[in-house]
């Protein structure tokens, strides 16, 4: 670990990424911009996973949730590089253990740091060479500092954070608020309501952050209110897409099975709806977005819900 922190941010460094998704693959080309030797392992591809692992200074995880635990086992099966600073970039809940990717790989690898990337990111912005912003945190400043300096251009922007949960659980929670957005705007419902939709549905995200030990602050960053933003607002969101196409009257798996990728609020607002009904915090967008994910309301059933809940002091989480 020492030697690997004490590289300067112009050499070239060994970087594994693990997952050929569009996000892996955009994260790759940024480091490849930076000089540094990547290599890209996928299930579907033919590098073997120990070759891409080895001798690696940072091993980026950008898989979706379903991947984590598969190739969690695969690395521990496959041993990592030992002074290798592992990123992770996935944006979801464990269905089963109901916790972050960061906390899967730390379990996992106690003797490695782990560092949560998160940020407004749209891959297809960045892939044009628009430039963007990202937060790289982690319990390990050193190894933050490391991955910032590594990532660093004048295409992608990077800070440092010492919160990863909560840099991690604002990039996962404003999935679901991305797809009441696609719905609100599916629905043509006005600037005014996606204005007070995103400002309550950040109050709903500090409060569960709150509560699993995030501060608060950590939210109004780039990964929280930054990242709600991009998502709420881009039709290159793909949680947005799913939202937008459900107020259409679309069925979800429809929706899913024509989607480019990934939308990992649909998974993240199974896991988190009961738990946070399980400690009584109060959620009331994601629990709307949960019933029309399940096809028990539609999008306009779930405004009317919200507009007549108890009227409530607007302060406090
Ligand atoms: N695309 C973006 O703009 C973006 C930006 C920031 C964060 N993210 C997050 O990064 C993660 C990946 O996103 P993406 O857009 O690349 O998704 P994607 O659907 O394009 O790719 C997912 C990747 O995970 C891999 N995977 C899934 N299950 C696997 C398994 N069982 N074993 C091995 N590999 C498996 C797939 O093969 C694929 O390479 C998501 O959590 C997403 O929320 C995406
Ligand atoms: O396409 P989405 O909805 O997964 O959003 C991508 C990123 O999370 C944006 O930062």
């Amino acid at each position: 670990m020492t030697s690997a922190l004490s590289n300067t941010s112009d050499t070239p460094l060994e970087i594994a990424i693990i997952g050929g998704g569009v996000w892996g693959q955009t994260l790759a080309e940024l480091a490849r911009d930076r000089g540094h030797n990547v290599r890209i392992w996928s299930r579907r591809g033919t590098l073997p996973l120990d070759r891409a692992l080895a001798g690696a200074a940072i091993t980026v995880s950008a898989v979706s949730m379903k991947g984590v635990k598969p190739v969690l086992e695969r690395a521990i099966a496959t041993g990592l590089a030992p002074e290798t600073i592992l990123v992770t970039v996935t944006k979801g809940l464990d269905p089963s253990d109901r916790i972050t990717p960061s906390r899967l790989w730390q379990a996992a690898f106690p003797e490695h740091s782990v560092v949560v990337l998160a940020g407004p990111n749209l891959s297809k912005e960045i892939n044009r060479g628009l430039p963007a912003a990202t937060t790289v945190a982690s319990t390990n400043p050193q190894a933050a500092q490391f991955v910032q300096q590594a990532f660093s251009s004048n295409r992608f922007r990077v800070y440092t954070n010492d919160d990863p949960l909560g840099v991690e659980l604002g990039g996962t929670l404003k999935n679901v608020l991305a797809i009441a957005a696609g719905a609100c705007d599916g629905l043509d419902l006005g600037t005014n309501a996606k204005a007070g939709l995103l400002t309550r549905g950040l109050a709903e995200i500090i409060r569960i952050g709150i509560h699993w030990g995030a501060k608060p602050e950590t939210f109004y960053g780039l990964s929280g209110l930054g990242d709600l933003l991009a998502t709420c607002n881009s039709t290159l969101s793909r949680n947005y897409q799913v939202g937008y196409q459900l107020a259409q009257g679309k069925p979800l798996d429809k929706i899913l099975r024509d989607l480019e990728g990934t939308a990992e609020g649909v998974n993240t607002t199974q896991v988190l709806v009961p738990l946070a009904n399980e400690h009584h915090i109060p959620i009331p967008i994601c629990s709307q977005v949960d019933l029309l994910l399940q096809g028990k309301i539609t999008a306009r059933q779930a405004v009317g819900a919200l507009m007549l809940r108890d009227v409530k002091p607007e302060s406090g989480f």
